[in-house]
């Protein structure tokens, strides 16, 4: 008991509760017992009362404050206040001190002190994972960091099917989506559905399969239907692919290797939408997945910002995955692995780390130019490289350049790049935009009629990203104002979005800058720890615009707001699109703070 009472700390110290108390009062049943013979017991339900006095006496914007703030119990002359975060108990020990004491005194007749406990489950929304430390690549290091991998015998299998309830190598695996959040399904227009193979035919046997490009590309467009062309023979294969030694299976179990893969449940080759900007790279990508570590290996993907590099990344690691059970798949962007990396090195964890990425059956690495001008972790790549591939293990990389434009990556690596396939990714014709809309749409479940989908389309032409943060705007307005989604409304919301003439360059700071002045803020604020609700719903807002608004990767965008991890990311911009529809006052807030970022922009 005396432990509990200890973490109460008076005003200007924090003290954090060791256990949960989910409803903040567990401190005060404490109390109440203690003091129940000298007249504790109507003192604490005195606190109660009081403090509905507080609430209905504090003007709204400091009553704000206090939404999730709850009196714990009265010790004496000392009132002690759990709030969900620092912020808030900063708030409650400056701004809102005098007035809280203030009402807490004329309640009780007699002097009161506020003193200010942190439980961080009062705010039971925020799960923002911890920010990491942001981390610098070291100049040099000493260690030895290419020894020869330690896991040898692992390295001579290829994919195989694990054990009993497997087919034979070759031989897709029965289905195994049911360990993803599939999307749900939804009815599909024709010139819409997947054009892969279903995981429950056959594959061909190892011999006799070949994929080719030349099949893939003699594909109708895929606006139209056509025939899967990766089940064709070979006319000219691509790559130099030996055949794949035998050896036994992945230890590991499919659950360790789906929790490794880190693979994003919606990026799938059904909701790749195909077009002539990018059937190559999406058939190339089918026939890896296929046959991985025999098809093109690397596999090189490039393109520009938000053209479905990182989709196509993620599809193969699935299809892979429903076809192979157990295989050992891991995602990784080229900033993670130098973070990965780096942190190896910091705690002396080398053979933990290329464990990681070179015990894999397929390794995807997305986004390699982040490596240009790193040359320890370069060195440390192209050692990966060389024993996935020796190996026969399959590579997959995407890159915002043809490998030859990455002109600060060693020649090296740029020409193993070219070992394997090089593909591109252009930006979607109109009706490849088209068909995309309608797809999100269909997945989303959200409801524009096609005249709306074109009408979008033919607004935003370059990256698919911003179409599709297009169509959740506008069908956040129509539902926010119980509205039809029809032509005008779209022509209104788009209006700011999208302004006529050339594209102003917006960045980061600006986006920062202005969020963090609109809500009254500071920058340190936006990339600081605390966890209040205001400081949350901006921070999420700052980095949703990021993502919609400039070409910045995820963990760029982490980076920006004091080195966070990428999940919290993805974390705000799923938040904030899901609130956009549900709350006015963050679409508004969304939509304010857009036109002043983008008026901002074409100052300067
Ligand atoms: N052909 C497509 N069909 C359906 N959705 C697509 C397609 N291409 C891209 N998208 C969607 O567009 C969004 C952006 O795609 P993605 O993140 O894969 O782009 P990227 O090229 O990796 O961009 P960056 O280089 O900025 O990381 C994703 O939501 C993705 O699902």
């Amino acid at each position: 008991m005396a432990g509990d009472r200890d973490e109460v700390a008076p005003a200007g110290l924090t003290a954090r509760p060791t256990g949960h108390r989910s409803d903040g009062f567990g401190e005060q049943r404490v109390v109440e017992d203690q003091s129940a013979s000298a007249g504790g017991r109507a003192e604490v339900k005195d606190l109660d009362e009081a403090w509905t006095r507080v609430l209905a006496g504090l003007p709204p914007n400091q009553r704000a404050w206090l939404t999730n703030s709850r009196p714990v119990t009265l010790h004496e002359s000392t009132a002690i206040v759990a709030v969900p975060d620092d912020f808030t108990r900063g708030q409650l020990e400056t701004r809102l001190r005098p007035d809280l004491e203030r009402i807490l005194s004329e309640s009780f007749g007699r002097d009161i002190r506020i003193a200010v406990t942190v439980d961080p489950s009062l705010d039971p929304e925020l799960r923002e994972p911890a920010p990491q430390q942001p981390v610098q690549e070291p100049v040099r290091q000493s260690m030895p960091l290419h020894q020869p991998p330690q896991y040898q015998q692992h390295q001579s299998g290829q994919l195989q099917p694990s054990q009993q309830q497997q087919p034979a190598y070759g031989q897709p695996s029965p289905q195994r989506h049911d360990q993803y959040q599939q999307p749900a399904p939804t009815p599909q227009q024709p010139e819409q559905r997947s054009q892969h193979a279903q995981p429950s035919q056959p594959l061909q046997t190892e011999g006799s399969y070949q994929p080719t490009i030349q099949s893939a590309l003699s594909a109708p467009d895929a606006i139209g239907q056509h025939n899967h062309p990766l089940h064709q023979q070979v006319q000219q294969p691509l790559g130099s692919v030996a055949p794949p030694p035998n050896g036994s299976a992945p230890s590991q179990t499919a659950t360790e290797a789906h929790g490794e893969a880190r693979l994003n449940p919606k990026y799938t080759f059904e909701t790749f939408v195909i077009g002539s900007s990018n059937r190559f790279a999406h058939a190339a990508a089918v026939a890896v997945a296929e046959a991985p570590g025999k098809a093109y290996n690397p596999q090189l993907i490039y393109g520009d910002s938000g053209l479905g590099k990182t989709h196509l990344l993620h599809a193969i690691g699935h299809y892979v995955r429903s076809l192979y059970t157990g295989a050992r798949v891991r995602y990784v962007s080229s900033e993670e692995f130098t973070n990965d990396f780096i942190n190896a090195i910091r705690d002396d964890k080398a053979s933990q780390f290329q464990r990681r990425y070179r015990d894999v059956d397929v390794l995807l690495i997305d986004d390699i130019q982040f490596l240009e001008g790193k040359i320890q972790t370069q060195e440390e790549f192209f050692h990966t490289f060389n024993t996935l591939h020796n190996a026969n293990k399959q590579i997959v990389i995407s890159s915002d350049r043809a490998p030859k434009r990455l002109e600060a990556l060693e020649d090296r690596l740029r020409n193993r790049f070219e070992w394997g396939l090089i593909t591109d990714i252009q930006p979607p014709d109109l009706e490849t935009r088209i068909a995309i809309l309608r797809k999100k749409a269909a997945t989303e479940r959200l409801t524009a009629p096609p005249e709306v989908l074109e009408f979008i389309a033919s607004k935003v032409q370059t990256n698919i990203r911003e179409l599709e943060g297009a169509l959740i705007r506008v069908t956040a307005f129509a539902s926010l104002n119980r509205q039809p989604v029809d032509l005008s409304l779209a022509e209104i919301v788009l209006k700011d979005l999208i302004p006529e003439g050339s594209k102003p360059e917006v960045t980061a700071s600006m986006i920062m800058g202005q969020t963090a002045s609109y809500f009254g803020l500071s920058i340190d604020d936006l990339c600081g720890s605390s966890r209040s609700r205001v400081l949350v719903t901006a921070r999420q807002i700052a980095m949703y615009l990021c993502r919609e608004l400039t070409d910045l990767s995820l963990p760029k965008i982490g980076q920006q707001f004091g080195g966070r991890d990428h999940t919290t990311v993805m974390h705000a911009e799923r938040k904030i699109r899901q609130l956009m529809s549900e709350r006015r006052s963050v679409f508004n807030q969304v939509t304010e703070l857009t036109n002043r970022i983008k008026h901002q922009a074409k100052q300067q």
